[in-house]
């Protein structure tokens, strides 16, 4: 089949295709028309209408029932929702079947949160000459939003930027990864279907090179909402000018067990964290730190239960581990683990790749300037490390370019507390794994990791302006 960019509700199918292949089978599963600049200019131009005419001035209770709607929809068609991600992505069918669930809370929180975007009476007479006054401040759309996306949670992180810049009244140019395009095309159609006037949401299909640069340079975008990776963050955020830019970055997320943390919970709850959908998580746990009394009982009981994993096929039921995007990823990981050998690193477990799947490794005997350590690797590599005193843990946490999640282990509250506050991060965990995110915190990094923050609240928050009205009471 071949799909293409919908601009005002109608699909452009230009010569220019690219085949999308599934990431363990090989097989093609579509073709993608790819939009022209033209198409690009065209859809922003659309979209921007149709902020001035019909979504600025769109009644709240009207953009909540759709994306209220929106989530019923998604709801009902959660299996054909999770098949296309396992196909696309090649994620585990239940962890699909998850990203599902959590974009349908997603467009129910945007949903709720549509009718209750308030500002707030400024105390006018608290300045000196201000008696007499009143004034406000309210929130307002920006105009277009730019969503431009990763493959990784292609739905759920999709729907973290068009359903907040929905509900506050703005129109979106959704810009998909080109590798996962699949899901995206049936998410602009599903809001269509509820009622979103078409132009409201434009899809423009592309590489980032052909349609995201230009989206971003483009001067009737007003904000730019990009997830992805570090060095097109840093483009982006060049690229952009005037218009407000959110960046949600990578990582390599740190995660600490003190002795007197629950090490079997620990051991449990971090291998689904390094390995979930295979490590292709912005907050896996990649490095964890472990203090020495409990290191070998921790490293054995860790080793055990990584090596029980299922490795394979992602639409059978009780797949764990999955392939990972493609093969030039997998190969990437997989020079990145014989780089850290050369150096003197040791393969407790995995380190084979065939194909797609690279098995679930697990390395020790690391250092620093490793990249394993010092970048984010994005695959199913966890290291994990010794360390003594926790000024050493915090130390070792910090030292990295990015700061986004973490975790930490321990029964100790008042060190809990004292380790979070040092942590350089944009959210830190007790007793959880950095790679657990819920959908209503605030999220985001500091550091490399990125700015702005979403969570719908916080993004709603980044997409409205705050618009002061005054008044003179006496004439
Ligand atoms: N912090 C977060 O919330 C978060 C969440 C998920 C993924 N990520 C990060 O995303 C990365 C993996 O995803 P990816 O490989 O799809 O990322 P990527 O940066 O390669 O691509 C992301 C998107 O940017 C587009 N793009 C590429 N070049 C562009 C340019 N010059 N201008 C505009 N757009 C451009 C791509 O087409 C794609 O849609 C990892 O680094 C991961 O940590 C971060
Ligand atoms: O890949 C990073 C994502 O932000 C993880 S999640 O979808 O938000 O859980």
């Amino acid at each position: 089949m071949l799909i293409g960019s919908i601009i005002n509700g109608k699909e452009l199918t230009s010569k220019n295709k690219m085949a999308i292949h599934n990431p363990y089978t090989g097989e093609k599963i579509d073709d993608i028309a790819l939009a022209s600049k033209q198409e690009m200019d065209d859809a922003v131009k659309d979209a921007y209408q149709c902020f001035h005419e019909t979504m600025k001035i769109m009644p709240a209770h009207e953009r909540a029932d759709i994306l209220r709607e929106t989530a019923n929809l998604l709801e009902e068609r959660t299996e054909e929702f999770a098949e296309t991600v396992v196909k696309e992505a090649g994620k585990p069918i239940s962890a699909s079947r998850g990203e599902v669930q959590r974009g349908v809370q997603v467009l129910r929180f945007a949903s709720e949160k549509a009718k209750d975007i308030t500002g707030e009476v400024i105390p006018m007479d608290a300045a000196v000459g201000g008696n007499g006054r009143m004034g406000f401040a309210k929130r307002d759309p920006l105009g277009v939003v730019a969503a431009i996306t990763p493959f990784n949670f292609p739905l759920n992180l999709s729907l973290h930027k068009i359903a907040p810049a929905i509900a506050a009244g703005n129109t979106v140019i959704f810009k998909p990864a080109e590798k996962t395009p699949i899901s995206a095309y049936k998410l602009t159609k599903l809001f269509h279907e509820a009622g979103l006037p078409a132009s409201a949401l434009n899809l423009v299909m592309g590489t980032g090179e052909e349609v995201g640069d230009p989206l971003v340079k483009h001067d009737q975008i007003h904000k730019v909402s990009f997830t992805g990776s570090l060095p097109v963050g840093r483009a982006i955020k060049e690229s952009a000018g005037f218009k407000k830019v959110t960046l949600e970055l990578g990582s390599n997320s740190p995660n600490i067990i003190f002795a007197d943390a629950n090490i079997e919970e620990a051991v449990k709850s971090l291998v689904t964290g390094a390995f979930a959908f295979s490590g292709q998580v912005c907050i896996s746990a990649q490095r964890i730190y472990v203090q020495k009394e409990v290191y070998d009982q921790f490293l054995e009981q860790y080793v055990s239960l990584t090596e029980s994993l299922k490795v394979g096929d992602p639409a059978d039921e009780g797949t764990d581990v999955g392939p990972m995007i493609n093969e030039g990823e997998a190969e990437r990981a997989k020079q990145w683990i014989d780089d850290a050998v050369e150096k003197g690193a040791k393969i407790a477990a995995g380190g084979e790749r065939k194909g797609t799947l690279l098995m679930p490794t697990i390395m020790t005997d690391v250092d620093e300037n490793m990249k394993v350590i010092a970048e984010e690797v994005f695959a199913p590599i966890v290291s994990i490390i010794p360390f003594e005193t926790e000024e050493e843990a915090v130390k070792f946490s910090n030292n990295s370019i990015y700061g986004l999640q973490a975790g930490v282990f321990t029964i100790d509250i008042h060190r809990a507390f004292r380790v979070a506050e040092k942590l350089e991060m944009g959210g830190v965990w007790i007793n959880e794994i950095s790679t657990y995110r819920q959908d209503n915190i605030p999220y985001g990094g500091v550091k490399q990791s990125g700015f702005g923050r979403e969570g719908v609240k916080y993004a709603i928050e980044d997409m409205t302006e705050l618009k002061f009205i005054g008044l003179k009471l006496e004439q």
